[in-house]
């Protein structure tokens, strides 16, 4: 159990949302890694604006920076999982690349994630059949991931079909631990579940990747007395980094170091980088995990 198993990261959404390319447009892939390297972070994920193989290698080793992973949209339950894994072959080649450690996957069936449909309200629900065909197909993709040297790390995601606890505990029934993994997103399984310790006490065996992602309690709620969909919550704030929110990290940490958790910790915070300040918000989480954290 120590400090050094952990690889802390920082997520190139608060400079550029890939969700809304709009916002942040102008910020490049300089202005992120300055920032980060200014931050003292480890690396970042891939975000949809980052280059080819060979150039990013060449700006990491530049800064001394590292790849954590990246975000993969899987609709094995409306596509069938063939079409998923020709995608998926080329998403873990490009990340071996880059000596990333694991794939993000989220399925994205019958998803409202980027629709104008209540999040609070609307989400997707599967089908029995429809889990079978979810789960058997990660199974195939986590082979994939394997054959690669990566670890699928599954995404639980607010407005989509695997949200909830209740929802992890069938994914995480129903898949291969070997092919398998769970990344815990501390803000997703908030906003969903109003809670986030059940779900990282039941599944921290599972765990090996993790977002942190702080939650603003009375924007959230707003957010919710309006019925607002996803992308205008966090337009709105609903999400700020590790110290700027009203989540507890310390709880969470001492889970992870209770276990020997060894694997990245990625501060995920999105937010308009027109309002939040990204080095900004950067360094009010480095200064929440140096004081909170690391040298407590
Ligand atoms: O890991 C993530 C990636 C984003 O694209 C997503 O919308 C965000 O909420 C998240 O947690
Ligand atoms: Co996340």
């Amino acid at each position: 159990m120590s400090h050094q198993d952990i690889q802390w990261g920082i997520a190139p959404i608060g400079w550029r949302n890939d969700d809304i390319p709009e916002i942040g447009k102008d910020n490049t892939l300089s202005h992120l890694l300055g920032d980060i390297c200014i931050s003292g972070f480890d690396g970042t994920e891939v975000g949809g604006f980052f280059p080819e193989p060979d150039v990013l290698n060449k700006e990491l080793r530049l800064r001394n920076l590292k790849i954590a992973g990246k975000w993969f949209s899987s609709f094995i339950v409306q596509d069938g999982v063939e079409k998923a894994a020709k995608a998926f072959q080329e998403h873990c080649a490009y990340l071996q690349k880059v000596g990333a450690a694991v794939a993000v996957v989220s399925e994205q069936s019958y998803s409202i994630q980027k629709l104008k449909k209540n999040v609070f309200e609307e989400k997707p629900e599967f089908t029995d059949q429809e889990w079978d065909k979810l789960t058997s197909g990660l199974n195939t993709l986590g082979e994939i991931a394997n054959e690669h040297g990566l670890k699928l790390v599954f995404h639980h995601h607010m407005g989509t079909g695997v949200q909830t606890l209740e929802e992890v505990d069938r994914l995480m029934e129903r898949t291969d631990p070997a092919k398998v993994h769970l990344l815990y997103d501390t803000g997703h399984i908030y906003v969903s579940d109003e809670e986030y310790m059940p779900l990282l006490r039941k599944h921290m065996d599972r765990v090996a990747h993790v977002h942190f992602k702080d939650v603003r309690n009375h924007i959230m709620k707003e957010c919710e007395k309006d019925g607002k969909c996803f992308l205008d919550s966090f337009l709105e704030g609903m999400f700020t980094v590790p110290g700027d929110g009203d989540l507890d990290f310390t709880e969470v940490y001492d889970e992870l170091l209770k276990h020997d958790y060894k694997g990245w910790v990625v501060i995920e915070a999105e937010q308009d980088p027109a309002i939040a300040h990204p080095l900004e918000y950067a360094l009010i989480a480095r200064e929440y995990l140096d004081n909170n954290l690391l040298n407590k």
